[in-house]
């Protein structure tokens, strides 16, 4: 089994951790360093998975996982320049942020693997896409596709897609949990209880996710079964239409994708 070290357990590291202990990974073989005391030994506490320094991980690990936000990468980069043994396999969760960043601030060679996950990780149905570093061997994409496998779907893609990818998969679960919000308000507007109006539309998300996963139907044929003539559906699509949901989508996913790119760009002078 490999041993992993998730560098900065917030969000996507927590779901990262629990996800794998959740797959059958050994507590023993994973770590994690956090900045704040109580958080790790909150973390510890929680999954009882050891909180390290940066230089144990840096030694211990086969594969160093990381998951700061792209705005606190420069500090830990300087850290693991200075305590990573060369050919050390470095994945980042890092959004917009290139492996060409890792490269050239990590001992020459270091072989990183970019990847873009999600949240629902946390119950073994992540969307991760990865791509290779310029190091990156075959078996190093295995590691990963190993470690993202064990907690969801993983595709392989072309790095210059990662931001496209970023504003559709990883920010994905935000919408999909901002459309459920909104349609749980538009039964309290109809009168309903909140838990009533939660159970109905859960319960239809859920539905509909394992239809489009398996009904093998493309997703207009499935809304097209769905919209009666002259019926109560076609209503509320047209109503869709008017307030320009699908171009706000489009939107939403493409300004997305832009801040992905710039969140690269403000580190483009720290590389080598
Ligand atoms: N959340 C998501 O849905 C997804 C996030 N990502 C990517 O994952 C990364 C993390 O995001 P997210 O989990 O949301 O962010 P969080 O802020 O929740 O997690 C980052 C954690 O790392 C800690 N940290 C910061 N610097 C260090 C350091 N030098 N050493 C150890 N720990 C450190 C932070 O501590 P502190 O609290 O002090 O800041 C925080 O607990 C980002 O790069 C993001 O782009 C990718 C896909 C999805
Ligand atoms: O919002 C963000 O920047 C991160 C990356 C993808 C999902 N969350």
């Amino acid at each position: 089994m490999t041993t992993i070290a998730v560098l900065g357990a917030g969000k996507i590291g927590e779901a990262l951790l629990s996800g794998l202990l959740a797959s059958g990974h050994p507590c023993a073989e994973l770590m994690f360093t956090e900045r704040h005391p109580e958080r790790s030994a909150e973390l510890t506490r929680r999954y009882g998975v050891r909180a390290v320094e940066v230089a144990e991980a840096a030694k211990l690990a086969d594969a160093l996982v990381v998951a700061v936000k792209p705005q606190d990468i420069e500090p830990l980069l300087d850290e693991l320049a200075g305590t990573l043994a060369a050919g050390k396999l470095v994945v980042s969760l890092c959004a917009g942020l290139p492996t060409s960043l890792f490269e050239g601030r990590l001992p020459e060679g270091t072989p990183v693997v970019r990847v873009m996950p999600n949240t629902p990780m946390v119950v073994g149905e992540a969307m991760s896409a990865i791509s290779a570093g310029r190091h990156a061997t075959k078996e190093h994409m295995a590691l990963a596709e190993g470690m993202l496998g064990a907690v969801g779907k993983v595709v392989r893609v072309p790095e210059a897609q990662q931001d496209a990818v970023t504003a559709l998969s990883g920010s994905g679960p935000a919408y999909f949990f901002f459309l459920v919000e909104a349609m749980i308000d538009a039964g309290i507007l109809l009168g309903l209880p909140r838990a009533v109006a939660a159970d109905l539309i859960i319960q239809s998300a859920i539905g509909s996710a394992k239809m489009l996963r398996d009904s093998g139907e493309h997703p207009v044929a499935l809304r097209e079964a769905v919209t009666s003539p002259a019926g109560t559906t076609i209503m509320a699509v047209r109503e869709l239409e008017k307030h320009g949901v699908r171009a706000a989508l489009l939107a939403a996913i493409e300004a997305a994708r832009d801040r992905s790119v710039e969140l690269g760009r403000a580190h483009e002078g720290g590389s080598r």
